[in-house]
């Protein structure tokens, strides 16, 4: 066991070439996840959260896609530089991917069983009778009851969350060191969401297993994270311990985010206006044109840099955190919707105003 994460993404640079240009999906995303933790990615849909995830086990289709730069380094090897046999064998076998809609991810014409035993054997070589019991270790495991009958029946036999325990066990067939889960709930209903949310985060203890776990809901977030990353139009916002996260939110997009949860403040605020284009991306923050506290340095240059919020693992992209600026602004109230009434527009390419 060593200190160093299971899996860094650094720099991460995915980008989708289209008719229209490129369009920029993932755009110089770093994050670490450690072995044996929960780390989420949530954010706004179009974010780049699925795209993200899907780079580090190039499951992305390519073309269009490409990881245009940066590096993936899980276990001590970059993802980015293997041969495509190489990323076969990390991914069902060391890395498992589970998807929002179980529905999709099952064969109709084959029992659970086979496709169970076909996870199994994509990287072992088990005899059949093995890798049936095997089949039927798992789905008990995941809490299917009668696991043993069930393993002869075919998708449709089983429930919404019940296909999904099937999925689960399929992901775990060769125990993974890490899990991504996309979404994983988002199409269950709520009490299926949380014994599922429940299984997972029991499995993850008996398997000692890294979970990556995309979500747009902060109420899940609060369920199942160890850490957050909060993604915006394919930048990282913040990263930031769960408890930091909820205690003190530090990006004027993650402090929005909360006030959309219900019963976080009494009456939920949604946030005005879209994400940006991420074809043509704006300058500045990509935050900034739905951002109540955006002042016209706001607009110009890169995003800014991730710098220490409270502590040192809780970073933000925020320039009222970076020196010279003054970050108490961004924890007053302000109203979100009709937002920017304090801000002035540069009026040429280089911004008047700057109190
Ligand atoms: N094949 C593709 N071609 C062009 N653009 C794409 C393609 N796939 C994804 N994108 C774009 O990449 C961006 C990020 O998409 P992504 O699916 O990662 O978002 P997400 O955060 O997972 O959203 P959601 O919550 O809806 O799943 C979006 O702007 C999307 O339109
Ligand atoms: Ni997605």
């Amino acid at each position: 066991m060593t200190d160093d994460p299971l899996l860094s993404v650094r720099d991460l640079h995915t980008v989708f070439h289209t008719d229209e240009g490129t369009v920029h999906a993932v755009d110089g995303v770093s994050f670490d996840v450690k072995r044996g933790e929960t780390v989420c990615i949530v954010g706004e849909s179009g974010s780049g959260k699925s795209v993200t995830t899907e780079s580090i086990t190039r499951i992305l289709k390519m073309p269009p896609g490409e990881i245009a730069s940066g590096e993936i380094i899980f276990d001590g090897q970059d993802v980015t530089a293997m041969s495509d046999k190489e990323i076969r064998q990390v991914r069902g076998g060391r890395i498992s991917h589970i998807f929002q809609n179980p529905q999709s991810a099952l064969n109709p014409v084959y029992t659970v069983g086979a496709q169970i035993r076909e996870a199994i054997n994509t990287h072992q070589d088990l005899s059949k009778t093995a890798a049936r019991e095997r089949s039927i270790e798992l789905l008990d495991e995941v809490g299917i009851p009668e696991a043993a009958a069930r393993i002869d029946d075919y998708p449709h036999e089983f429930s919404g969350g019940m296909k999904q325990r099937v999925i689960i066990a399929m992901a775990l067939a060769c125990e993974p060191d890490l899990l991504i889960a996309d979404e994983p709930t988002t199409a269950l209903d709520v009490t299926i969401e949380s014994q599922i949310l429940d299984l997972l985060m029991d499995l993850q203890e008996e398997f000692d297993m890294s979970i990556i776990f995309v979500t747009h809901d902060l109420g899940v977030v609060a369920e199942v994270a160890d850490r957050v990353i909060v993604m915006y139009a394919g930048k990282v916002m913040e990263r930031a311990g769960v408890y930091d996260l909820f205690d003190n939110p530090a990006h004027p997009y993650t402090r929005a985010l909360l006030k959309c949860l219900p019963g976080s403040s009494g009456t939920i605020e949604p946030i005005g206006g879209t994400l940006p284009s991420v074809l043509n991306p704006p300058d500045g923050c990509r935050f900034a044109d739905r951002c109540p506290y955006a002042i016209d340095d706001c607009t110009v240059g890169d995003q800014p840099d991730l710098v220490p919020a409270t502590t040192g693992e809780h970073t933000v992209s925020c320039l009222y955190y970076h020196d010279g600026y003054d970050e108490s602004v961004v924890l007053e109230e302000r109203p979100q919707n009709g937002a920017n009434a304090t801000r002035s527009r540069p009026v040429s390419g280089t911004g008047g105003d700057r109190r």
